[in-house]
């Protein structure tokens, strides 16, 4: 049995993750935190599953790391400087990993995937991320790693720069460039997650959609970390390894 806790435990996505980690055969749930409780319920922890928030994720990952207990983090937020703190914390706590993903639906795995193969076959692409209202980062997690593995498949594609006459624009309305690509953030009630890769060539385009109609859909990835973790030297980012991709 792989003892399992979780942190954001009252949580949309976190209430999820308890429901999946109880009904596992192989699992046993020995902590279910949230924002009230010590971080030092996580004792006898082997793994721990992080659905917080951005402020609070680092302090969560230090402590775990630490005490030696394999971080599965659903929680976003994390730039290269936030990756780079926790591989040094991962250095000095030999034999603890840490799975970073900032997206566990296998269909949002694949969109990224299909966008990233995709991407150095046109000449212009473009991210439209639309998410609810109570979202704390912008652009999501998803669309910003979807950026960047689009930018590095233009870059090994000889792509340069995207066409773009825009000479006069007011703040934002271009949203966001991660690495050269634009990502575009909606916050609307009555949505959940979904994304859209916009890829323009001559005459043509193709659009790759992903959509999630129930937070239910993060938890087989994120069962899978659980499963998984222990074995993955060091920090792992994103599903794909997981899922052979
Ligand atoms: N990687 C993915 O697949 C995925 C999917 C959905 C959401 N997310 C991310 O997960 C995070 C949480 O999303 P959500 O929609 O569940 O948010 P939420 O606000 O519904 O849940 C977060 C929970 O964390 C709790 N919390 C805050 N500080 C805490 C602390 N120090 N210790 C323990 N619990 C604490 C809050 O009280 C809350 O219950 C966000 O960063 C979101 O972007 C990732
Ligand atoms: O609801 C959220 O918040 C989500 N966050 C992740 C992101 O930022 O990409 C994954 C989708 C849902």
């Amino acid at each position: 049995m792989i003892r399992v806790g979780v942190l954001g435990a009252l949580g949309r996505v976190g209430v999820e993750v308890c429901k999946a980690v109880e009904a596992a055969t192989d699992m046993e749930l020995v902590a279910a935190l949230d924002k009230d409780d010590s971080v030092e319920g996580l004792r006898g922890a082997e793994v721990v599953v992080d659905f917080t928030h951005p402020d609070v994720v680092m302090g969560n990952l230090e402590w775990a790391i630490g005490h030696g207990i394999h971080p599965v983090v659903g929680t976003t937020g994390f730039d290269e400087g936030r990756l780079e703190t926790v591989r040094g914390w991962l250095a000095g706590s030999p034999g603890t990993n840490c799975l970073i993903a900032p997206n566990f639906g296998i269909a949002a795995v694949l969109m990224m995937h299909f966008a990233q193969q995709a991407a150095r076959y046109f000449e212009s692409v473009e991210i439209v991320e639309l998410h609810h209202p109570n979202k704390a980062d912008a652009p999501s997690g998803t669309a910003r790693r979807t950026a960047e593995l689009v930018a590095e498949a233009r870059s090994k594609g000889g792509l340069g720069q995207m066409p773009d006459a825009t000479s006069t624009a007011l703040d934002g309305a271009r949203g966001a460039d991660v690495g050269g690509v634009h990502v575009h953030a909606v916050r609307l009630s009555g949505l959940i997650a979904h994304q859209e890769v916009l890829l323009g060539g001559d005459g043509e385009i193709l659009t790759i959609r992903h959509d999630t109609m129930s937070r239910s859909a993060f938890t087989p990835g994120v069962l899978l970390g659980v499963r998984r973790v222990r074995e993955l030297p060091g920090l792992t980012l994103g599903l794909e390894p997981l899922l052979d991709l």
